[in-house]
């Protein structure tokens, strides 16, 4: 199905775009005592009344026992909704059917949906892709869902939330249109070129303007905080072998989740924990102790240690204070994002003594054998991902995606600003409108065909 481009409002609704099938799922969850069948498409209504025997009220809760249209066998007794378009979260017709969560009980009643001409069942995302292309959202919008209808941890959830109900989407809209009136002022020159005093002055007062949004559109992009409520804050545990790394890990995380023992390069793979520390998202990771390896396996491990460890926004130093004192820096690897000391195995009695330099106020003592100081690592740790995250209104672009169209229409907008004076009218209009484009593809107002599958395969069925 083809999506035409659209120039004006970023949710109007795309012409003939859901086409004709009537799609069915279950969209609640498996396993729980009831379950949610949602149908969308002009067969909704038939699906009901072959089903329930009747079509309530739109918007009415019914009670109805609900019968295989072919045989009239009783396959369970449920709530039925009808949602008469454009009134529906697709803005199609729409149907629920809440009915006992068993197994078979689902089986046999989506069976029966499906036993009615016209219906199919629905592909993942699709119900979220139709209310996409019937103009009741936009794509930032329906992204914002995948990750409100994922997310793990308060913070996801919030973030989420904003941008499923136009945190972003109106953000690229303000910028669109203001780009679009600076355009016209650019274009009033190419119009009017015989008037020898409107193009330099139409452009004149563009220019501010202009200069605005590439600003904000700098600062949008210079903000990462997206990515750490989205993916979680990166931090890396390193050490010597034998440190306690391992150990920590599964003290922090409360689960066995890595092998333990006294032997040193114990551990080659990486092991990754997600952890929600004060409502936010991390990612521990427990590397290989970094010395001179023993045999190939180990290299390779060390390798992706190092690699994980570039790339952590913290890396806690695990050293084994029964071993010898602190060393004054973190030997062994490159200046990570942040490096903080974790001084472990204090029930072994040495340590615990206050660290000077480099570690100042950034050393922490521990036992991860008795949990002692595990307190106050993991108070500051949150303390850590909620600095990291806080400030200001919610991030705006928080996926790649944006990034790279934000990116696009920033390096367009840059172009325009560096030939201010002397490209000819078409072209600064040119770029201007390039700018626009690239802002436009985020929210789907701009031709999307290609983004669609990319964007709605993250949804599960029934969504
Ligand atoms: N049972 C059930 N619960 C659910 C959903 C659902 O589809 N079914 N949702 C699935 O996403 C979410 C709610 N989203 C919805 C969004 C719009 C409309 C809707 O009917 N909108 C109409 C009418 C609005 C009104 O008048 O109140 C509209 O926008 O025109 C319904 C659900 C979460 N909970
Ligand atoms: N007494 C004491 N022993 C500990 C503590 N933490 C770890 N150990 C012991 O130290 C040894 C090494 O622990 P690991 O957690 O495997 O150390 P690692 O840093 O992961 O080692 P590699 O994976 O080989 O780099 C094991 O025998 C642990 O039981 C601690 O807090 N106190
Ligand atoms: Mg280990």
């Amino acid at each position: 199905m083809s999506v035409q481009e659209k120039s004006a409002a970023g949710k109007g609704a795309i012409a003939g775009a859901a086409g004709g099938d009537t799609i069915a799922a279950v969209s609640s969850g498996r396993g729980g005592a009831v379950a949610v069948i949602r149908l969308s498409g002009p067969a909704a209504g038939d699906v009901v009344l072959a089903l329930a025997g009747r079509v309530p009220e739109p918007r009415r809760a019914v009670l109805a026992r609900l019968r295989h249209p072919d045989s009239g066998e009783p396959l369970d007794q449920g709530l039925v909704l009808w949602f008469p378009a454009p009134r529906s979260a697709t803005g199609e017709d729409m149907a629920e059917l809440q009915i006992h969560g068993g197994r078979a009980v689902v089986a046999a009643v989506l069976g029966a949906v499906l036993a009615v001409p016209g219906t199919r069942p629905a592909q993942a995302g699709e119900f979220t892709r139709r209310a996409f292309l019937n103009g009741r959202m936009d794509l930032t919008e329906a992204e914002g869902l995948a990750d409100l209808i994922g997310a793990e941890t308060q913070a996801q959830r919030r973030l989420a939330f904003s941008h499923a109900f136009g945190h972003l989407g109106q953000r690229v809209e303000d910028w669109r249109h203001r780009l679009v009136r600076a355009m016209a002022l650019v274009e009033a020159g190419i119009d009017f070129a015989d008037e020898d005093d409107v193009p330099a002055e139409a452009r004149a007062l563009a220019r501010p303007e202009v200069e605005a949004l590439q600003r904000e559109l700098a600062q949008a992009l210079g903000d990462r905080r997206g990515a750490m409520v989205r993916e979680g804050a990166l931090i890396a545990i390193a050490g010597l072998p034998n440190a306690g790394k391992s150990s920590l890990i599964n003290a922090l995380a409360a689960r066995d989740v890595a092998i333990v023992s006294d032997e040193p390069g114990t551990t080659r793979d990486l092991l990754e924990v997600s952890l929600d520390l004060d409502g936010h998202k991390v990612m521990l990771v427990d590397t290989a102790g970094l010395r001179e390896a023993e045999g190939k396996v180990e290299a390779e491990g060390i390798r992706r240690a190092r690699a994980r460890i570039a790339e952590a926004d913290l890396v806690l130093w695990v050293h084994d204070v029964a071993a010898g004192p602190a060393p004054d820096e973190a030997p062994e690897m490159e200046a990570p994002a942040e490096l903080w000391l974790v001084g472990n195995k204090l029930d072994r009695g040495a340590g615990g003594e206050s660290v000077a330099g480099r570690w100042a106020g950034r050393s922490f003592a521990v036992s991860a054998r008795s949990g002692e100081g595990l307190d106050v690592l993991t108070r500051a740790l949150g303390g850590f991902v909620t600095d990291r995250t806080a400030g200001g209104e919610h991030p705006a672009l928080i996926r790649e995606r944006h990034r790279a169209s934000a990116a696009e229409a920033s390096a367009h907008l840059g172009a325009a600003l560096a030939g201010w004076e002397e490209l000819d009218d078409a072209l600064l209009a040119e770029e201007l409108r390039l700018a626009a484009r690239a802002l436009g593809r985020m929210t789907g107002a701009i031709g999307v065909d290609d983004l669609l599958d990319v964007v709605f395969r993250e949804f599960c069925i029934g969504k």
